[in-house]
């Protein structure tokens, strides 16, 4: 089989090591960038488009930094909040504004979504993903003893599902890699429309024959 594909390469934006962990997990070569982009919501801006700003911005902001040539270069950026009712979520500042969150989230369901964008110097595509997640309970001793465990500390919403947090959730619907922070069902089409290859290179390498 004739094999001319030439695989593009990936740059992360994202100082995150749990969107590094998934996008190893389905063994994509990529290096990674941690851009410094302020992450402060406009007056009147929506959380989906304050989050897909934030995603062009940081992928944007990557493809900046990087010395290496810009030809066959994508940057990927992304951007999770957590929603609960018209309530935005991000990390928490201090252990008061962390109470207050685990308090919203209690024995209700909430959103988390991600942003993503994936950006060359010439094209561009971008993907929103919502999942819905349900927490139990909880009591003032879970609450305390969940912030002393120092895993809420850099977490949109506070709680960490693939850690520790996964205790207080009761369910789940939707992507559960979108709530970690790199929603995989939404990037690996995007992935394949800009060339860039994971454990099923040979995708391309039949599309190419
Ligand atoms: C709800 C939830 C969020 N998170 C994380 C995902 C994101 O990393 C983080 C939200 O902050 P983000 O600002 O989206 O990302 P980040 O600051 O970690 O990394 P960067 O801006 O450099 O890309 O919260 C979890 O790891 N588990 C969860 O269950």
């Amino acid at each position: 089989m004739p094999n001319s594909f030439a695989a593009s390469r990936l740059l992360l934006a994202s100082g995150s090591p749990r969107r590094a962990a998934l996008l190893a997990q389905i063994a994509v070569p990529f290096s990674q960038v941690t851009p410094a982009v302020p992450e402060q919501r406009q007056a009147g801006e929506s959380p989906q488009d304050y989050i897909q700003r934030l995603a062009h911005d940081k992928a944007e902001a990557g493809l900046q930094l990087t010395d290496e040539s810009n030809a066959g270069l994508w940057s990927l950026g992304a951007d999770t909040l957590v929603l609960a009712g018209d309530r935005v979520l991000e990390k928490p500042r201090d252990f008061a504004d962390f109470e207050s969150m685990m308090r919203a989230l209690s024995g209700t369901e909430h959103s988390v979504l991600t942003a993503l964008c994936l950006r060359s110097t010439e094209r561009q595509f971008s993907r929103q993903v919502e999942t819905r997640v349900r927490f139990r309970h909880l009591t003032t001793t879970q609450i305390d003893a969940y912030w002393r465990t120092g895993e809420p500390a850099d977490k949109a919403g506070g709680y960490g599902i693939q850690g520790l947090g996964a205790a207080l959730v009761e369910s789940i619907s939707g992507s559960y890699s979108n709530v970690v922070g790199l929603p995989l069902e939404a990037l690996v089409p995007m992935l394949e429309h800009a060339a860039i290859p994971y454990w099923c290179e040979s995708y391309w390498q039949e599309a190419d024959s």
